[in-house]
């Protein structure tokens, strides 16, 4: 649905209702309430039928962003009055003469827009070099990580919703901003909203903002969640979590593009992209009754599962280098190497907490080694024991040189286990298994 806004002399239902029967949603702000209006649109329709004089429109003008293109819509008599002609002259756009064709408009909105948002891609590609995107910087290596970004990349354009699922420090957010970053809202704001930490009552006010008065303590009227996302990301953390009465409100915008701030008369809109996150089971929460069946739809375009970090082995090592890297410069302690029983230590924990847990080891490591080498007690991982195999005959000779491969190899490769799978010719699934059947945790 296209987005504008319009203001005019008083609220023209009629108009916003033909507009909206193209699949236009109008806001529309009458003279009268222009507090209300923020001024930060691309597209304003300024309704100056039957207004002899123009000087709020004029006032109105000099608040917008030089950028915002403005339609004028007029009686055609107007066209013959000095200010009107200035003022189309000036600022406008372009201009419609009422009695108003809706197809007619429609058809200059949709070329309005569609200047909007060529221009919003020309000013992107100047202005926003990587670095002035939002910090998402993703260390991948493991094949499930590899395709699970290949979805990102081909997902993040669109508008879809889109679901990321995983245990509690997976790298949800991350993945959240990494969409924002690929889509064309890049230049626009990505902004988070958890879900989890809010009560019914700030949840509505923290999303959708309040009127001022609107309830004690409210003393300024404040813009909520959505409409400061408004051309950017909205990212729903812990959706699961969210009250189940505020789950109507947030799905009605989702469906109708509309919502009402606490105290608020007029429906206001907002155009956002959705990211939700969630680490609970949202089928189950839905059976309890605690998950809207309809609102799990319509946040669920794409669904993007995050692999808890013990089933992407791979990313352990190159995830720990970074951090290692990072936090040994940021308290200017000097480059800092994980020892081999820390590595083998590192591969054989569980990390519960993921990739959160794997960053706090790191960190306090970096701050407590000795000679710039990170021990296992450094880490506090357990110290994983090397089990004795006793030989007996030929298969246990068949065994002892299957894992002097396999430690070679591992030491030749230093620990990067898909080159070693690659040098011994076995698959990755294979070499894990053999690792495990060797219960080799150090070499
Ligand atoms: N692949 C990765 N590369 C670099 N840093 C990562 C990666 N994955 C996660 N992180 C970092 O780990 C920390 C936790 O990630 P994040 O907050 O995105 O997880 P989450 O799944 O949203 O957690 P929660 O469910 O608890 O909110 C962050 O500091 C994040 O930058």
């Amino acid at each position: 649905m296209k987005r504008v806004n319009i203001i005019g002399h008083s609220y023209d239902s009629f108009l916003c209702e033909q507009l909206r029967r193209k699949e236009i949603y109008a806001d529309y702000y009458s003279v009268d309430d222009l507090a209300r209006f923020d001024y930060e649109c691309h597209l304003l329709l300024l309704d100056l039928r039957e207004n002899e004089q123009v000087s709020w429109a004029e006032t109105a003008i000099r608040k917008l962003h030089k950028s915002t293109l403005i339609l004028v819509l007029i009686d055609r008599q107007q066209l013959k009055i000095q200010s009107v002609q200035q003022l189309i002259g000036q600022h406008a756009w372009d201009y419609h003469t009422a009695p108003f064709e809706i197809d007619r408009l429609v058809r200059l909105m949709g070329h309005a827009l569609g200047v909007i948002r060529i221009r919003l891609q020309c000013s992107d590609s100047h202005r926003h070099s990587p670095a002035s995107k939002v910090k998402s910087e993703v260390i991948i290596k493991s094949p499930a990580m590899l395709e699970l970004a290949k979805n990102v990349q081909r997902a993040a354009p669109t508008d879809i919703p889109i679901l990321v699922r995983g245990e509690s420090g997976t790298g949800k957010e991350l993945i959240a901003k990494k969409i924002h970053n690929q889509s064309g809202r890049s230049f626009g704001p990505f902004v988070v909203v958890n879900c989890g930490s809010l009560t019914s009552g700030v949840v509505q006010s923290e999303l959708f903002g309040h009127e001022k008065g609107s309830f004690t303590g409210a003393v300024n009227q404040h813009k909520g969640k959505i409409s400061q996302a408004n051309n950017g990301t909205l990212f729903l953390d812990e959706v699961g979590d969210l009250p189940l009465d505020q789950q109507v409100n947030l799905l009605r915008f989702l469906q109708e593009g509309t919502f009402d701030s606490v105290g608020g008369t007029t429906p206001q809109s907002s155009n956002v992209r959705i990211v939700a996150a969630t680490h609970i089971d949202l089928e189950e929460a839905i059976e309890l009754g605690n998950f809207r069946l309809d609102l799990f739809y319509r946040l669920n375009g794409i669904t993007i599962e995050l692999p808890p970090l013990r089933e992407r082995k791979e990313d352990i090592i190159p995830l720990a280098s970074h951090f290692c890297q990072k936090y040994a410069k940021e308290y200017s302690v000097g480059e800092c190497k994980l020892s081999k029983e820390a590595y083998y230590a590192m591969m054989q924990h569980e990390w519960a907490g993921n990739v959160r847990e794997l960053i706090n080891r790191i960190r306090r490591a970096v701050l407590l080694c000795e000679n710039s080498m990170i021990q296992i007690q450094d880490l506090e991982l357990e110290e994983t024991i090397v089990q004795p195999c006793f030989a007996q005959g030929l298969k246990t000779i068949k065994d002892e040189v299957e894992k002097h491969a396999l430690v070679t190899a591992i030491q030749k490769h230093n620990g990067k286990m898909d080159i070693v799978a690659n040098d011994l010719q076995i698959s990755r699934a294979t070499l894990y298994r053999l690792i495990d059947k060797h219960e080799i945790y150090a070499v």
